[in-house]
């Protein structure tokens, strides 16, 4: 069973949407929206991993970013754990660094179906803002 740590973030802009990218066709949960992000190396804090990640896979620094969710999710071949920080400012700005799709996507027009079962709570919560 693998144990994986995962940091993530929401970027969302001053109109309400989130940017949102693409998982490659042949990674974990392949072809699922995702929001940026990955897998929490030694030594790192969750939110450094976030950080780390955004700069690797979408481009941009934050600058602030606020915990909004802490999930659990037992797939059949691994448990992760889920850190979700809510980034609202930022320097550059995000695209597919790494040739992923991405876009901008109100977030009360996120579907859960879209996304791999675990981010379920927290696409939720953010289409009830
Ligand atoms: N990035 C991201 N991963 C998610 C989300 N929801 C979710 O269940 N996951 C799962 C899918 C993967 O099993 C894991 C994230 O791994 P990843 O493939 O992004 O990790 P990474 O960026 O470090 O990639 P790599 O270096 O291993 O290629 O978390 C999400 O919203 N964003
Ligand atoms: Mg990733």
């Amino acid at each position: 069973m693998k144990i994986l740590n995962i940091a993530v973030g929401i970027i969302r802009n001053p109109q309400g949407e989130i940017f949102i990218t693409r998982r490659a066709a042949d990674a974990h949960m392949a072809n699922k929206l995702e929001f940026p992000g990955g897998k929490i190396e030694a030594g790192e804090t969750p939110e450094q991993a976030m950080s780390r990640e955004l700069q690797e896979e979408v481009g941009i620094t934050p600058v602030e970013a606020v915990l909004f969710d802490k999930l659990e999710y037992q797939f059949p071949d691994r448990h992760i754990t889920l850190w979700f920080w809510l980034v609202e400012r930022w320097e550059g700005q995000p695209w597919g660094k790494e040739g992923q799709p991405g876009e901008w996507i109100a977030q009360d027009q996120l579907n859960a179906e879209d996304f791999p079962p675990a981010n379920e709570p927290v696409i939720t919560r953010l289409a009830q803002r």
